[in-house]
């Protein structure tokens, strides 16, 4: 049953709270151990990147933390709430409200322009077409997308969709936003533009989890976990002043 955690004490809650999570893939025999025991906790406003090896479980992590697949064991908290077991109707409203999630590959309604792939999710959450008119005018201002309004997905460069995906992520102010690599296909000014714009919609309180394979991608963090055979092995602060573990030495270097 879900509880609401944050009446409790009144003091501010984590954005994110995980505890023991597990998830493990079987198809046909085989077993995927992709996440083994995760403990973990992001404070609002933080931007945390999620790194490590391909094949760690990073996507899986990012995927059980926004709903879009369920762990086998563990509990998870997301703004004071337990949600570990909502069923897929109240996920789905969550992350309508809640949470905003970027993939690599955009995601984009191809048949839909520009505004109305922006302006769905408003829609959806119930706000009236104006407003998520308005909503969807200050975004595209934001981009440097204004003269693609009616552009269709297809018409775009891969910057300027992954740009578009981060307007629809980012349209209902969400407390949480998830980008799984996105900056993985793009080429190095169109990821930098999108590092950019994550730093900027951090500095304004946005608390982020970026999923990313590229040390230098990750540096733009604040905090960065290192995620190796499905289990955090490092979590540094950069810039901290404490020790610093060793498999992050490298992404702080990148920092300087
Ligand atoms: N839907 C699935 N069905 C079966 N196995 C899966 C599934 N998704 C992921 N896996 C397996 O789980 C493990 C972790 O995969 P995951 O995609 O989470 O890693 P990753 O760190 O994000 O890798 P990459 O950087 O290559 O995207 C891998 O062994 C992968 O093959």
């Amino acid at each position: 049953m879900s509880r609401d955690a944050s009446s409790a004490a009144g003091a501010p809650q984590p954005m994110v709270r995980a505890q023991g999570l597990v998830k493990t893939y079987r198809a046909e025999g085989a077993e995927a151990r992709a996440v083994r025991g995760v403990d973990l906790q992001v404070e609002p406003g933080e931007f945390v990147a999620v790194t490590g090896p391909s094949g760690a479980g990073k996507s899986t992590l990012l995927h059980l933390l926004g709903g879009l697949d369920r762990p086998d064991s563990g509990e998870l908290w997301l703004d004071g709430r337990q949600v570990d077991s909502l069923s897929e109707a109240r996920w789905a409203v969550l992350r309508r409200r809640s949470i905003g999630i970027v993939f690599q590959f955009f995601n984009l309604i191809s048949n839909m322009t520009v505004a109305d792939n922006i302006e769905l999710p408003a829609l959806l959450a119930g706000k009236s077409p104006r407003q998520a008119r308005e909503s969807c005018e200050e975004l595209l201002a934001e981009l440097s997308l204004e003269s693609k309004r009616r552009s269709m997905p297809a018409e775009l460069s891969g910057g300027e969709q992954q740009r578009v995906a981060l307007a629809r992520a980012l349209v209902n102010h969400p407390r949480l936003l998830l980008a799984d690599e996105p900056t993985g296909s793009l080429d190095s000014k169109g990821g930098r533009d999108v590092l950019r714009l994550l730093a900027r919609f951090h500095q304004r309180g946005q608390t982020i989890l970026l999923v990313t394979h590229d040390a230098r991608a990750a540096s733009t963090a604040d905090r960065v976990i290192y995620f190796f055979d499905g289990q955090v092995v490092d979590d540094a602060v950069l810039g901290g002043p404490e020790h610093v573990p060793s498999t992050v030495a490298d992404i702080l270097r990148l920092k300087d």
